[in-house]
This record gives C-alpha cells, structure tokens and sequence, in this order.
C-alpha cells in the first residue's frame, strides 16, 4: 500500500501530465487525438502497438494514409472530417479493420467525439476505438448455428447443411481445413460428406477410406469411436498409407473427431487439416465438439427422413417396395417404354394357400411365409423389374423392357411360379406354395397404371376361379365384363347399406316323420329399378368382387336372429342352414365373425348349420378341415352342398367334420328316367350313410322322385314338394301347423 502511495506521489501525482499518460497507456482500448487535417497528436500505447510503433510519439503527425489501406483510411478520413465540420460527435460505430501487415480481420467499436478549444471551437478529434473481434466471433457462431439447425429443420439437403458447418469452422479457425466423412451403407468405410477447401483430387481419394486401425486419423477415429490427434501426418504411423497423398496437398496435421449418434453409433468422422505441424488449441477442440455434435443433428436427422420416405414407399414386413411405389415405377417403365417401345407387364399374383398357413401355424408363421416368397419373386427378377407387395398375400411383379411378345412374359411368369412352388419349411412343416397369377401388358392392355394393375387384378381374379394354381393373359372381353360388374358391384354395395336384401327360407324334412328340423335362409335382393333379382344372378357377382364378406355376414347375422326369433316365440328349436361362398369362408376373420353372430344374437351353436360348396372343400381339404374344426368345436355343424357335382377325394371326405351331404338337385331333375341318375343317387346315399353323415336330397319336385328316395332311405328331403323358400312369417306357421299336427305332408 505504502509502495502505491509513494510512486503516485513520486511519479505521477505532482505531474498531471504524466498521471494522464500513465492513465491512457494502461487502457487496453485505442485512445487517440487527432488535429483538424485527422492528423495524430495523441495516441495511446495499444495504438501504437497495433500499428507496429515502439512508442505513441512515432505516430505523432501521421494520418490514417500512412497507416491502413487506402480504402479503409478514406473511409475513416471521411468520417473524422465529418465530425470535425458537423462538430456533432459519432458514438459506438462497428467497423471491420483489416490489418495490413498480417491480413486478419478485426471487429472495433469506435466513438469519435469533436476537441474543442476554450471558446469552443472545434480544434481536432478525440477517438476511442474497443477491440470487438471475440465479441463479433461469438455472434457470427451464434447466427450461423442458428442458420444451420434452421436448414436441418427445413430439411436442406444433408451435403449443404454440412457444408456449411464446415466453412462455418473455416472462419473461425484460420489455417485450418473441415472434412466430414459419412459411414456409409455397409458400416465399413466412409465416403465423402464436405470440405470445400480441400481440392476434389483428395477429397475423391479418401472417399471410401476403410474403417480400421491404421487408417489415418479418419478411418482410426470411426474405429475407436474416440478423437485421434496427429500433430505431424509425416511421422505418425497411423498415416503411412496415405502420407503421400496428404503431403502432396500440402497438410500437415489432423485431428479428427467421431460422429456420433445420441445413443453412441459412429455415423461419421469431422476432420481439422493444418498446414503446419501443430496440436489443436483448446479453442479448436472445443469448436469441433460443437461441430460434430451439430453434424451429429443433420446426419440423424437425414436418416430419420430417409427412414420414413423408405417406410412410405416399402412393406414394412417383407421391405418390398408397396402400392405407392408401385404406380410411380409403372408410369416411369412407361415412360420410358414411349421411347423405346417395348413391352411392359404387370403380374398380378395371389397365394393360393396362404390362410391356410396363417391360419393354423399362426401369424408368425404366416409372416414367416410372406418374406420367403417375397425372396423368391426379387430372385427370379431383373434388377430393373421391381416385385411389390399390394397387402396380404397379393403382390404385383413389373416386368420392364420386355420384347414385343409373350414369350419373355410366359418365361418369366414360369419362373416366379416355379420359385414360389419350391418347397417351404415352416415349423418344422413342409409346405408347398401355390399362386394364381393375372397378367396385363403396356400398351395393349391399358396406358396407365391404374387400368394395368386392375386389369392384372381382375385376369388374377379369373385365374383363381380356374382352379387355382394357373395364371391368365387379360383380355377385352374381362375387361367388359369387369365394367359390367363394377355397375352391379356398387348396386350390392348400396343395396347392403340401404337394406335391399332379404331372407327367404326353405324347409327341410325328414322322410320319415315328416318334420321340419331345419330351414335352409336363401338371400333375396329387392333391386330398386331391376325388382326381385335372385341369388344366382348376384351371388357369383358377390363372390368375385368380395362383397359376399359384408353381404354374407348380414345373411349370417339375420339368420341366426330370426332362428332365435322363433325359438323365443316358443317353437321347437330347428337348425338354420346358411350357405357359405368360398370367398367368405377364406377371409381371415371368417370364425371370428360366425363366433359374433352367434353372441350377438344369443342362438346356440347348435342350431346354426353351414353349407359349404363341395367344390371349395376339395380344393384346400387341410386348410378347410382347419376352419372347420375351429367352429365345430363350439357347435356349429357343416353341410357339403352340391355334393356329387365336383371331383370328390373320398378319402379327404372321410376326414371332413360334415354332418350331413346334400344330393345336388341335377340329380333330382331325371331321377325317374334317368338310370345313372338313379344310380349315383342312391350310391351318394349308401356312401353318406357309410360314413355316419346323414343325406338330405334337395330340388325334390315329385311323388316318384321321394318314392324313390324313401326306397333308398335317404334321411331329409328339401324341395318345391314340401316347400318352396318362404318369408319367416309363412315358417313361423309351418312350425305352428307341426307343433299342433306333427309333421309336414307333401303338397
Ligand atoms: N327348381 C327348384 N329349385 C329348388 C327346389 N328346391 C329348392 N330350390 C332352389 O334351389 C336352391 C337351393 O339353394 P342352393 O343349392 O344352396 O343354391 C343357392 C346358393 O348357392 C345361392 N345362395 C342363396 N342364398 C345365399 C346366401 O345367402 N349366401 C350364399 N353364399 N349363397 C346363397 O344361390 C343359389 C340359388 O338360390 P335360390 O335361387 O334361392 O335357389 C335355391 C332354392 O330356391 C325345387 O324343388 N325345384
């Protein structure tokens, strides 16, 4: 204390100027006095540090010509002499100072204030100037991070937004070069991501640098996942591959960062080139840390996008491209096709067996199933083709630049077919996969994607009604027909939501007593134009476009209530026979829904019978025993309809859960003449008994047709003899008349 107080006193207190002096030169600020030609007649020691004087008194009498550039003294000559005429002081003006002897850009806050004299006229300038660079770095920092997580929220594209990162650290870093690397698909090498100040020759060579001990700073830093730090690329073993490369550009040190993702995965590495030997400064690590976490956002974020464009356009389950890619795909292939005129062909293709494996094996397995053959179809493709999965077990095949014939098609169709057939493992089960394929080909079949992919859908559609298993070219005359059927598809469809249909119901016998145990419920449309339309004329329509789902599940639904209705009405119970298409009963909610409306409705099980085509019970035996069996088990029992018109397995009979055949009525028609009529009858009611099922004969119209079914004991009889299908109020008599006589007599 007693020191302070005696230089003060000793130096400077008695000497004002000195004590000014002192005062200034301590400042760490420009502090300057100029006369009326901008002249210096003051200045402080950092004044004179700056411009390289030994001492303030060297700029005495200089001006700003003999000290900056000529452009920057103009600029601020002008504004000195502006002060001094206007004598109205300029306070805190930003300006960018570049220094002439090095080069560097300095920030300064300046303030130039008029000197006056004692009668207050202006006699020079005071200028004090305050050095802002870090202040202005900061800021520059600020904004341009901002910009920069501005362009990733905006989605720029990811090289731009990197880009930039790296010319942000360029500028805050002098003499120093930003590379990013990106990993790249395979996780094994990374290739170019920016560095727009190292030349394309060396970006292209380390572009697919390898990851791995030994491989520069890069490639080390993705392999540690850790910071590598080479002062001297020259010396440091971990360059001895690429040292030449690096010397020939002239860079002599690398620190390199790793990318890392928020849960630790090394997306990339951010890279410092110097062209001297050096170790970063703690400043430049710090800045690197900002940087790779920033290129860490924009990398992540890149690969969120790309994952959700790619879950747009792919199934997610077998990452085949889906619908969406499909229609883009097939109007590209058409394009094109325009130039170079070849074909194009859309397979429609449908898995003939898949519920079966879904259903019994489970959903896993059912998935299991779906990628395997997706495999298969991208085997059997060209890499131009594309295979495609619309949903479920259907998938589209886009056949590209095809020669003007059928032959390639075929070929190619054999093959999928062939792949699809292979045999398929699935828990330990082997199964063999068949699909029914529709084709449509550019140009003939249709000139835009939509029309092609239908027009495959509907030969796909005629393929499976073939039998299965087969595959169909389109042709016009599908086409006609799909039009006309889409006109009676939207009728169904809006005569189910404005309750157009009805139930009739059909009874039937047993022979021997005469009683009614069953009614068979036959749908009715009351068309609004057309009138009463039968089911011959909707159902086949029904079951193609699939509206017999919604269609046949009102059936269902209304059957069992009005079975309950009478039950409720006090009426012996009977069972409801409702006929089931092949199209309801493969949809895979089918149980599910017969479950539901039997709760919904509260009818026992056992009162509800389904009649099941014989025809859609050859075709897929285990699949249908399956189904079968499910619904058995609660007590629904099953009729086999038409029986004798298809190709029955005897054997596969033999395992059916059936209670009862019916004789197609075809049989009924010339029983009386026709003696193999005759025979199968009476061969279908042997074979029915044989295998304990009971045998109802349908369409019986005559005395001598149930004289000679009674003779061959046929156990229930169903026709126009006893009954022709009725409303549910003519049955509920029927029953009432039974309840009282006890039985139906022949009309
Ligand atoms: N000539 C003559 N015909 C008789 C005689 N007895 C019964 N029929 C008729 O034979 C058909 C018996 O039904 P189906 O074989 O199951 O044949 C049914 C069935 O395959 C289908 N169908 C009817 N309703 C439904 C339904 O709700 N769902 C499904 N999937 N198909 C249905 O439509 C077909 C025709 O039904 P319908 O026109 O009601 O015709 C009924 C019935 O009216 C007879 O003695 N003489």
């Amino acid at each position: 204390m007693s020191i302070v107080k005696n230089d003060l006193a000793d130096n400077s207190l008695n000497d004002p100027h000195r004590l000014l002096r002192n005062m200034i030169d301590q400042v760490p600020d420009y502090l300057f006095v100029k006369d009326l030609d901008c002249r210096f007649i003051v200045a402080n020691e950092a004044v004179a540090r700056i411009h390289g004087f030994e001492s303030p008194d060297d700029l005495t009498g200089k001006n700003d010509f003999d000290l900056h550039d000529a452009s920057s003294a103009a600029r601020f000559s002008q504004i000195e002499r502006q002060v001094i005429r206007t004598g109205v002081a300029m306070i805190g003006m930003e300006e960018c100072v570049v220094d002439a002897a090095s080069g560097k850009e300095r920030w300064l806050s300046t303030s130039k204030v008029p000197l006056r004299s004692a009668n207050d006229t202006v006699v020079g300038l005071i200028g004090i100037s305050r050095d802002i660079s870090a202040r202005k770095r900061d800021d520059f920092l600020r904004d341009e991070q901002t910009a920069i997580l501005e362009m990733i929220v905006v989605n720029s594209p990811l090289h731009a937004v990197l880009d930039r990162l790296v010319r942000l650290m360029e500028r805050q870093l002098v003499g120093v070069y930003g590379s990013i690397l990106l990993l790249d698909d395979g996780g094994t090498h990374l290739k170019h991501g920016a560095a727009p100040a190292l030349s394309q020759e060396y970006c292209g060579a380390i572009d697919g640098l390898p990851i791995g001990p030994g491989a520069g700073s890069c490639g080390t830093a993705a392999w540690l996942g850790e910071s590598v730090i080479v002062a001297d690329i020259a010396s440091d073993p971990l360059w001895k591959n690429y040292r030449d490369l690096a010397s020939r550009h002239g860079l002599k040190s690398c620190w390199s960062a790793p990318v890392l993702s928020h849960d630790g995965i090394v997306l990339g590495t951010f890279a410092l080139y110097s062209a001297r030997v050096r170790h970063p400064e703690p400043a430049e690590i710090n800045l690197t840390q900002i940087a790779t976490r920033i290129a860490a956002i924009a990398i992540e974020r890149k690969h969120a996008e790309d994952k959700i464009r790619h879950m747009a356009y792919h199934d997610m389950l077998t990452g085949l491209p889906n619908r969406s890619l499909l229609t883009d795909r097939l109007t590209q292939a058409m394009l094109q096709t325009k130039r170079h005129n070849p074909w194009v062909s859309v397979l429609f293709v449908d898995l003939d067996n898949f519920k079966f494996v879904n259903d019994s094996l489970g959903h896993t397995a059912g998935d299991e199933l779906l990628k395997t053959v997706a495999r298969r179809m991208e085997n059997c493709i060209q890499p131009t083709d594309a295979a495609v999965r619309m949903g479920g077990d259907e998938f589209v095949i886009l056949l590209t630049d095809l020669p003007e014939n059928t032959d390639a098609i075929a070929a190619a169709m054999h093959k999928i077919r062939a792949a699809i057939l292979e045999p398929m493992i699935i828990r330990g089960r082997e199964f063999h996969i068949t699909c029914s394929i529709g084709i449509a080909t550019y140009p003939q079949d249709g000139t835009d994607a939509e029309t092609l992919i239908a027009n495959a859908d509907i030969a796909m559609y005629k393929a499976k009604e073939a039998g299965r298993d087969g595959f169909r070219f389109f042709t016009p005359e599908l086409n006609i027909k799909a039009h006309e059927r889409l006109a009676l598809h939207d009728g169904i469809r809006r005569g189910i939501a404005q309750s157009e249909f009805h139930l009739l119901y059909q009874p039937q016998v047993e022979l021997e007593f005469g009683r009614i145990f069953a009614v068979e419920a036959l749908v009715r449309w009351n068309h609004p134009q057309l009138g009463l339309i039968n089911p011959n004329e909707f159902i086949p329509l029904a079951e193609e476009t699939g509206l017999i789902v919604p269609l046949g599940e009102w059936v269902l639904y209304e059957a069992c209530k009005q079975n309950k209705r009478w039950q409720d009405a006090g009426f012996e119970p009977i069972t409801m026979c409702v006929n089931v298409s092949a199209r309801q009963f493969h949809d895979q909610n089918w149980t599910s829904r017969v479950m539901h409306a039997l709760g919904e409705t509260e009818l026992d099980a056992k009162c509800l019978e389904l009649e099941l085509t014989e025809s859609l019970v050859m075709r897929d035996v285990n699949e249908v025993i399956a189904t079968m069996e499910e619904l058995r088990k609660v007590g629904v029992s099953f009729a086999i309809d038409d029986f004798g018109t298809g190709y029955s397995n005897l054997s596969a009979l033999k395992s059916l859960p059936v209670s009862r055949l019916k004789i197609d009525r075809s049989f009924l028609r010339n029983l009386v003449e026709d003696d193999d009529d005759k025979t199968i009858t009476a061969a279908v009611i042997s074979l029915a008994q044989k295998l304990n099922m009971k045998v109802i004969a349908e369409g019986v119209e005559t005395h001598e047709q149930l004289t000679f079914l009674r003779e061959n004991h046929c156990d229930e009889v169903q026709g126009h003899l006893f009954s022709e299908a009725v409303s549910s109020t003519e049955i509920g008599k029927l029953l009432q008349n039974q309840q009282s006589r006890s039985g139906l007599a022949p009309a």
